[in-house]
């Protein structure tokens, strides 16, 4: 199995349980990492055979854009959901970070894997 990853993607929206937070816009940041077999692509060096990381990255910038969720929890599930069906990734690992929302912590977040790893 190889991987096709995104690091610290930071999209701005509306995130958290307070009625403070549902007034704002925070900063999140998405690690993904997404199975696929890369060797299709590497020998036809053609973007058609690959697993397109830019693609995926704007969509996953403009569905966290648009929502407004209580929960990371939440939102790293539907994100999961989003790139699993739309692009045919049958497994990924997915690293939602919030930065800044627990004092004294870098970030706080969730961590989850969904699908098979072929
Ligand atoms: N497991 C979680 N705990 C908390 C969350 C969350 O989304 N998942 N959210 C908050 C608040 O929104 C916090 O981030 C505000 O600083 C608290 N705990």
């Amino acid at each position: 199995m190889d991987i096709v990853y995104i690091n610290d993607l930071k999209v701005d929206t509306v995130i958290g349980i307070f009625d403070w937070e549902r007034r704002i816009r925070q900063t999140v940041s998405l690690d993904l990492e997404m199975a696929t077999d890369i060797r299709k692509a590497a020998a036809s060096d053609h973007i058609d055979d690959a697993l397109d990381y830019k693609s995926i990255g704007k969509r996953v910038i403009q569905f966290i854009e648009d929502s407004d969720f209580q929960l990371v929890e939440t939102l790293a599930e539907r994100v999961a959901d989003v790139v699993r069906e739309e692009f045919g990734v049958a497994w990924l690992k997915l690293r939602l970070s919030k930065p800044g929302a627990l004092r004294g912590s870098r970030d706080v977040g969730v961590i989850i894997e969904r699908g098979e790893r072929t």
